[in-house]
């Protein structure tokens, strides 16, 4: 379903270079719960932004469900980002003046809404125990009720892959466990794969799966030659195992 091939990203930060990711591989297959952890400023969500193409590789090469992101066309990205990718931000990301129910149904509006989705949008807020508040605007609702509207919205389109960046970052404990019931049991409905970026392990279970992010590489992965773009393609798949040395990410370019 995700292949990561050789990933690098760099920014330039003023006149150095930042190697936000060195060379990640990895690969999480159709239907997985899988978690990017790591200390912060590692690189998590970049990685995530990668697969969601809001972003592009330096090098290397991303495939999602058989489309490879990174030789993709602009508007091709856009068609990919709009239609097959489901987006949950920690910050909830709603339209204030919107109710519930037409947030949900943001990603059709620009070709008029169904009465097909609507009902879709409907249940999916009732899935979510919001079915008597779909009228409510986002300032009426708690912010874990927010977070479940925009799970509703990432769902609504049916997307191959939904990628949530710390979607219980701003809520107390007792609503991210709300949270991650409800993204669990509307995954196990549609059967769509999931990749959140989190730093509250206590979500994770044995079943899941693990990358673990430390200085832009993978935990598990031999450091790749910096400088980027040739990266060694190192283990695939679970990366659960002792980090490799770090190095500093920060370089003059050359
Ligand atoms: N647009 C950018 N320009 C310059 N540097 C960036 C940019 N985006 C990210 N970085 C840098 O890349 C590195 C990785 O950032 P990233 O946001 O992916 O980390 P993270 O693991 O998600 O961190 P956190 O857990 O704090 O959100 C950091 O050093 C960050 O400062």
């Amino acid at each position: 379903m995700i292949d990561v091939v050789g990933v690098w990203k760099s920014y330039r930060s003023g006149s150095r270079m930042v190697d936000a990711l060195r060379g990640v591989d990895c690969h999480v297959d159709r239907g997985r719960f899988a978690f990017i952890v790591g200390p912060s400023g590692s690189g998590k969500s970049t990685l995530l932004y990668m697969l969601g193409a809001l972003d592009r590789p330096t090098s290397g090469k991303i495939v999602v469900d058989g489309q490879d992101l990174t030789t993709m066309s602009e508007s091709s990205q856009n068609a990919y980002r709009r239609e097959q990718i489901g987006f949950i931000f920690q910050s909830f990301n709603l339209i204030s003046n919107l109710s519930a129910l037409e947030n949900v149904l943001v990603p059709f509006l620009p070709r008029g809404v169904t009465p097909e989705q609507r009902d879709r949008a409907a249940d999916l807020l009732t899935r979510t125990g919001l079915g008597m508040r779909l009228d409510h605007r986002p300032y009426q609702l708690s912010g874990g009720e927010q977070q479940r509207v925009a799970i509703a919205r990432a769902l609504v389109k049916d997307p191959i892959l939904v990628l949530a960046d710390e979607p219980t970052g701003e809520l107390d404990s007792k609503a991210g466990d709300e949270i991650y019931r409800i993204l669990r049991s509307m995954q196990e409905t549609s059967k769509t794969t999931l990749v959140v970026v989190t730093h509250d392990r206590r979500f994770i279970t044995p079943d899941d799966l693990v990358l673990e992010i430390q200085d832009g590489r993978l935990v598990g992965q031999p450091g790749p030659a910096e400088g980027g773009g040739d990266g060694d393609a190192g283990a695939r798949g679970h990366a659960n195992g002792v980090a490799a040395g770090a190095e500093p990410r920060v370089r003059t370019p050359e």
